[in-house]
């Protein structure tokens, strides 16, 4: 696939304290493709995830070492404002985490945030997010209704829909199906896959299944390690390392 580059690392180390839970960690995410990132528990997935909008930034006993550059340009330059790159790469959690307001707040607080005061282009934000988000069949006629009255898969695609509010480029998922039911986690995969057209997609995931399923690429971690990426298929079906290949074949994990 010949596609740019959005986020790329570069020897990235990373540390809690006296932890080091990153290792010389090197990949790059070509633009409008989904990479899922795997490993066993602990591996550094999360903190990986969470590098690329600067959320470790909020962790005190957090140091990083090594390059992070979100489309050529280096993302923790004294220059870059956290909360502006944060409406660029945009993150969804792995507990759907709705504001206690009604849906139409939920999707214009980001942009509010942002200097957006026009009703009539809130309004179309609110509509564009929620398709986009594949939501809006399901609440367009409850737009004042409380977020916290949908079930756990509409509050997720909820939280897709704020996210793309902001207008991202970048969408970080952390587990964002581990909360959901079978038939949600299928939403939001199919979601995923129309995301593809228009944004990059970053997920981490402990399915295996889920990972093949969903992702164009995938990168294997252990130990804080990025021990293996590439085309998922390739990963999974003829894996370079010893170590993915046991990873996936489920002789540990
Ligand atoms: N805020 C933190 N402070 C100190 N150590 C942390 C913090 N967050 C993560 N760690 C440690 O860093 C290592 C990597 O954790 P991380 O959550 O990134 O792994 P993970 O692969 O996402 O795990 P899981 O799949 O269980 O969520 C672990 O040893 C973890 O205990």
């Amino acid at each position: 696939m010949d596609t740019s580059t959005v986020i790329e690392t570069q020897g990235v180390n990373l540390w809690y304290g006296n932890t080091q839970a990153l290792k010389d960690v090197t990949i790059r995410f070509p633009e409008q493709t989904i990479t899922a990132l795997i490993g066993p528990s602990g591996c550094g997935k999360s903190t990986l995830l969470r590098c690329f909008n600067r959320m470790n930034d909020l962790i005190p006993s957090c140091r990083i070492e090594g390059g992070i550059s979100y489309h050529g340009t280096d993302m923790y330059a004294p220059s870059v404002d956290p909360v502006h790159l944060r409406k660029r790469v945009g993150m969804v959690f792995q507990r759907p985490n709705p504001f206690p307001k009604s849906i139409y707040d939920n999707i214009t607080y980001g942009p509010r945030m942002h200097g957006v005061r026009d009703r009539k282009t809130l309004e179309s934000i609110v509509e564009e997010s929620l398709k986009k988000a594949a939501l809006w069949d399901e609440v367009k006629d409850r737009l004042t209704a409380s977020a916290m009255g949908l079930s756990g898969g509409q509050q997720q695609r909820l939280c897709i829909a704020r996210t793309l509010a902001v207008n991202p480029d970048v969408i970080l998922m952390d587990e964002p199906c581990s909360a959901l039911d079978p038939i949600a986690t299928a939403k939001i995969e199919s979601l995923m896959q129309e995301l593809r057209s228009q944004y990059t997609v970053i997920i981490v995931t402990h399915s295996m299944q889920q990972a093949a399923r969903v992702s164009d690429y995938t990168g294997f971690m252990y130990m804080g390690e990025l021990i293996e990426t590439g085309e998922t298929t390739k990963i999974f079906e003829n894996p370079e390392r010893e170590l993915t290949n046991n990873y996936i074949t489920g002789r540990f994990g």
